[in-house]
């Protein structure tokens, strides 16, 4: 790596990354036993060495003010990428030029020497960062008071918890008057409160210029801190641009990854289903006097398909098949998110909707004017009970997936967007109010 110390100015990158690309050897050892061992000894056969490029041709400048996001599937390259930025890792090939401080917060505490305390690893580590020992105890309040530690700072950093350490290392790290701040995910480090701590830090200094190179799964983390976007795929540069684009691209395309593999997950159950009469026990029980031979979600035209706009028609048509006459059933469903949060359960007799009975075939339907759900994956439960609910005729648990897609331009957090208005008041009589705080 080459490293040109000078102190940057405005036209010249503080980093760059030319035509880098990264070899990492996978070694495969295929001898099982002693028997295949010795026969190898005695063929004089060496272990197989393949050869893996995680990286391959990757050129990029980074300018003073600049805000990066890296993104791509597990396993695209994107550490990598940063520990050659950073020297801890030779580029096979290429090169990395550096100009500025850069302030790595990819292995927080790693330089940290176990058996001294938290204030002599300050000295130790940031030492390491290039600062001299003046200004250290210059800022070492400042580095004490961010990290929170208290009078654990005078311990051994060995009897510190993982939290503690990673606070002390954040805290040195962005203590060094970085021209650079590289981060790797560690917006999900500490507690809570102290992520929104480093956050709001990472913010300020973004707002003071510092560059930013962040690689984060969290897409909202890069919407909201980065301006440009790289998306990186089996090591190379797939897209690069300005980031709320490259992130919904990224977006696009594993959903549709996603549904692929639902399909053919659905497609898998369905032939089982059909070789073996007993239903999914996981996803589907129920007495069967009745089922639900098909489900439909439908947009505003009646057609179906998985992805809704926000705001848009959702309308839910459930077919079923009665083996029997059922009087008074209940019809509910319910909207998860895909990670879990349940989101609405409705039935039609809560809802006033009574049906005396249903028998042959017949289809219900469910019929949202303007869907609140915020962008994201969704999983649609529909199923048929009696009449109070407490038996299931037939019930398919999270069986339908679907997709609330992300307005351009808004990235709204949450479950759901509630439309109201805002209204600002630029001056109020004093006497109209009474200051609490
Ligand atoms: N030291 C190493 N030796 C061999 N292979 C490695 C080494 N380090 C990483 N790899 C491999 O290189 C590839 C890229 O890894 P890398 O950690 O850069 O991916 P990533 O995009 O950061 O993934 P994730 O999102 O899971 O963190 C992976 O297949 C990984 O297994």
């Amino acid at each position: 790596m080459k490293i040109i110390p000078q102190s940057p100015t405005y036209d010249q990158p503080l980093i760059e990354v030319v035509n880098v690309s990264k070899r990492f050897r996978l070694q495969r050892e295929y001898q099982r036993s002693f028997q295949d061992l010795f026969i190898r000894l005695w063929k004089r056969q060496r272990s197989e060495v393949e050869y893996f490029w995680p990286l391959r041709d990757i050129s990029l400048q980074i300018y003073p003010g600049d805000s990066i996001g890296i993104l791509g599937q597990n396993g695209s390259g994107k550490s990598t990428l940063l520990k050659v930025i950073t020297g801890v890792l030779p580029p096979t090939s290429g090169y990395v030029c550096t100009n500025g401080r850069i302030a790595s917060l990819l292995e927080l505490g790693a330089g940290f020497h176990p058996d001294l305390t938290g204030r002599e690893n300050v000295f130790l580590n940031g030492s390491i960062y290039g600062m001299d020992r003046a200004t250290i105890r210059r800022k070492l309040d400042q580095i004490i008071e961010f990290a929170e530690l208290g009078d654990f700072i005078d311990t051994p950093v060995k009897h510190y918890s993982s939290g503690m350490y990673v606070r002390l290392g954040f805290s040195v790290a962005i203590h060094t008057s970085p021209d650079v701040l590289i981060i790797d995910e560690v917006l999900t480090v500490g507690d809570q409160i102290f992520q929104q701590k480093c956050l709001q830090r990472i913010y300020e200094m973004k707002a003071a210029g510092v560059a930013i190179v962040l690689v984060s799964h969290n897409l909202e983390d890069i919407r909201r801190l980065c301006d440009r976007a790289i998306w990186l795929q089996n090591g190379l540069v797939r897209a690069d641009g300005p980031a709320n684009d490259i992130v919904d691209d990224y977006l696009a395309y594993t959903n549709e990854l996603y549904y692929a593999r639902r399909r053919a997950e659905q497609a898998a159950t369905t032939t089982k289903t059909q070789e073996d009469p007993t239903p999914s026990e996981q996803r589907r029980w129920g007495t069967h006097q009745a089922e639900i031979i098909r489900v439909e979600l439908c947009n505003e035209q009646g057609k179906a398909v998985d992805q809704f706009q926000q705001g848009a028609t959702l309308c839910v048509r459930i077919y079923y098949k009665c083996h029997e006459r059922i009087l008074r059933p209940t019809f509910g469903l319910a909207i998860y998110r895909q990670d879990g949060t349940h989101v609405n359960g409705p039935n039609s007799v809560d809802e006033g909707y009574h049906i005396e009975a249903i028998e042959d075939y017949g289809m219900m339907e469910y019929r949202i004017d303007s869907l609140p759900l915020n962008p994201g994956r969704y999983e649609l439960t529909v199923a048929i009970y009696n009449r109070n609910s407490t038996i299931a005729i037939d019930h398919h648990h999270r069986m339908y997936p679907f997709e609330v897609l992300q307005p351009r331009g808004r990235a709204e957090e949450g479950v759901v967007h509630i439309p109201a208005t805002w209204r600002h008041v630029s001056s109020i009589e004093p006497a109209l109010t009474t200051e609490i705080l």
